[in-house]
């Protein structure tokens, strides 16, 4: 490589934080533009949740709280954010972990070995409810007899009631979920292009 073209590569300077002006930065936040370590960035990110709770008034102390755990990224996070959180401002709520295990072999039981994990991780009870328990019949059932066309608006369907059993069985007052806003953008636009404006 010449001279010329290797000047011309940019300098890799690396940069600190820009919060604790300490470590070096991992992130630029599209949120608030500022360069961020990880240390830096997990706390922002908690105490913003924290804020949004306490700004809305989301939880009463002693209340039982049960977290819609899939094993999946947003409802990990949510659980580790959520009893970190309780841990650290006293929120003095109960927490619970619940899983609705769908019978759909290959995805549910590989993910529900996450949350079995994070009952361990985070000392926080795990209670499983399955549809075979609920309705008789597992998710790799009904599309032995239904197909997999419309079997998702089943399985939809079947896991909200499911969630609201389980927080029954649970006797909890309140479900928190990992719904994001994507999950809003993507209900908008399946909404949309299904001709459904109105919704
Ligand atoms: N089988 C399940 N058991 C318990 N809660 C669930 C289950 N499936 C979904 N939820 C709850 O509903 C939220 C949204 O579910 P969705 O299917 O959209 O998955 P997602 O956005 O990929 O979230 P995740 O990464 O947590 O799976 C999850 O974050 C979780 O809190």
């Amino acid at each position: 490589m010449d001279a010329t073209a290797n000047d011309k590569k940019p300098k890799k300077t690396g940069r600190q934080c820009d919060i604790c002006v300490h470590n070096r930065a991992a992130l630029r936040r599209p949120k608030t533009c500022q360069q961020v370590c990880k240390e830096c960035f997990y706390f922002a990110f908690e105490e913003e949740i924290h804020k949004v709770i306490i700004d809305n008034h989301l939880f009463k102390p002693g209340e039982r709280v049960a977290i819609g755990a899939s094993g999946g990224k947003d409802s990990t996070v949510l659980a580790h954010v959520l009893t970190e959180l309780n841990r650290r401002h006293n929120y003095g709520l109960d927490l619970f972990l619940l899983s609705i295990d769908e019978g759909i072999t290959g995805y549910r039981d590989d993910s529900l070995e996450t949350v079995k994990r994070n009952e361990i991780q985070y000392g926080v009870p795990l209670k499983v409810v399955s549809y075979k328990s609920l309705y008789g019949w597992t998710m790799d059932e009904i599309v032995k007899e239904i197909g997999l066309k419309n079997n998702c608006t089943f399985c939809g369907v079947f896991r909200r009631q499911a969630l609201d059993r389980g927080a029954a069985m649970l006797g909890v007052d309140k479900i928190a979920t990992g719904h994001n806003a994507d999950d809003i953008a993507e209900t908008v636009l399946l909404n949309i292009l299904r001709g459904d404006i109105a919704r």
